[in-house]
């Protein structure tokens, strides 16, 4: 890309990781959003992974702020200067890029209020790039796994991310049916610490239940060799930092609750579909995306109680942003098939 070249830039400002698209450059940004501010000063001292490192370490002088929560801004300033700092670093490299006639496409999540995606075009515009288009992040998925969405043909996507689990329908360019519900990765972490401070008396911090999630979450009733995983936190009985060993079943049997809730958003949409659209739907599968798509044994789960295929998204955590590089072509015009 030349510094004369107009830019077209994708933002898919999820709940737990950021990502940025750049034409002819790729994924520029994939990192937490996560933020960190000097208390005294407001300056920002670091952002994305570094940020993420900070979060439950903090001394006084530091506040780490996540902006979003369960998909949307829950604290505005924070994400603005979460935007700003990544947009201020990509430019630096293309001060003469011809911004006026840039496009950036920001993906939101469908709950966002009109004046949240006004905000967050605002901000894009402060740096002189009037071309700003929000769209929802449903859509764009679908177009990152491959679903030719322009198509009279029906499709289903579930997208499992941190904030939200949305389920959504979609043909000839748009949403038929959608759901969305709070239950996604950041409230699984949430359980399993809970868990882990009732029955096992110890505290441990949301990075650690993160953690543990990834290691040994699993849906499946039968555990061949069945994993366990040594966590480090405090315990409560004695208060000081310890361990202690937690196995896979015991994680398995706190996260029920919550894919029940998630099934049950699955099958809410699946009831609501038109039956031709359900036709295809049956005969093409649904696409399972987003971070907490890679859970063990959850293609399966789904599938043994819808009874239709489930096909694993091939970029569980980036095809979002893929998305936007082909709305991109078209000036993120959902209606029409972009065209190179
Ligand atoms: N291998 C894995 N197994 C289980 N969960 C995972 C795995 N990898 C990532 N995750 C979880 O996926 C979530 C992040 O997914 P994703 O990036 O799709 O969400 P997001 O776009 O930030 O959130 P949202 O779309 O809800 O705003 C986190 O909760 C993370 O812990």
């Amino acid at each position: 890309m030349s510094n004369k070249e107009e830019l077209k830039l994708g933002i898919d400002l999820g709940t737990v990781n950021t990502l940025v698209y750049a034409n002819s450059r790729g994924i520029i940004f994939n990192e937490p959003t996560v933020i960190a501010f000097d208390k005294e000063t407001d300056e920002v001292v670091a952002v994305g992974n570094e940020a993420n490192d900070m979060v439950g370490k903090t001394h006084a002088k530091v506040r780490v702020v996540k902006p979003l929560v369960s998909g949307v801004i829950a604290d505005k300033n924070a994400a603005i200067r979460l935007i700003e700092y990544i947009l201020n670093d990509f430019l630096e490299h293309y001060q003469s890029a011809k911004l006026k006639k840039s496009t950036v496409l920001i993906c939101c999540h469908s709950d966002l209020s009109g004046v949240e995606r006004n905000a967050l075009k605002d901000i894009v515009q402060g740096f002189g790039i009037n071309n700003v288009l929000v769209q929802e992040e449903v859509k764009a998925g679908a177009i990152g796994v491959g679903i030719d969405i322009y198509s009279p043909t029906g499709s289903m996507i579930i997208d499992i991310g941190g904030g939200s689990t949305d389920v959504g329908v979609l043909a000839l360019g748009d949403i038929v049916v959608s759901n969305s519900v709070k239950t996604a990765g950041n409230h699984l972490d949430a359980e399993i610490k809970k868990y882990i401070k009732m029955k096992r008396n110890f505290e441990i911090g949301m990075s650690t239940a993160e953690r543990v999630k990834i290691a040994l979450a699993t849906v499946r009733e039968d555990l061949v060799e069945e994993k366990e995983m040594v966590v480090s936190g405090r315990n409560l009985t004695n208060g000081l930092p310890s361990r202690i060993t937690v196995k896979q079943s015991e994680i398995r049997d706190v996260l029920r609750k919550p894919f029940q809730t998630i099934i049950n958003a699955i099958l809410k949409v699946l009831e609501q579909t038109p039956p031709e659209i359900a036709t295809d739907i049956i005969e093409n599968g649904v696409i399972l995306n987003g971070g907490g798509s890679q859970i063990d044994g959850l293609k399966e789960f789904i599938e043994s109680i819808i009874n239709i295929e489930v096909k694993l998204s091939p970029y569980p955590l980036t095809a979002i942003v893929k998305g936007t590089k082909e709305l991109l072509k078209n000036n993120g015009d959902y209606l029409v098939a972009p065209t190179d």
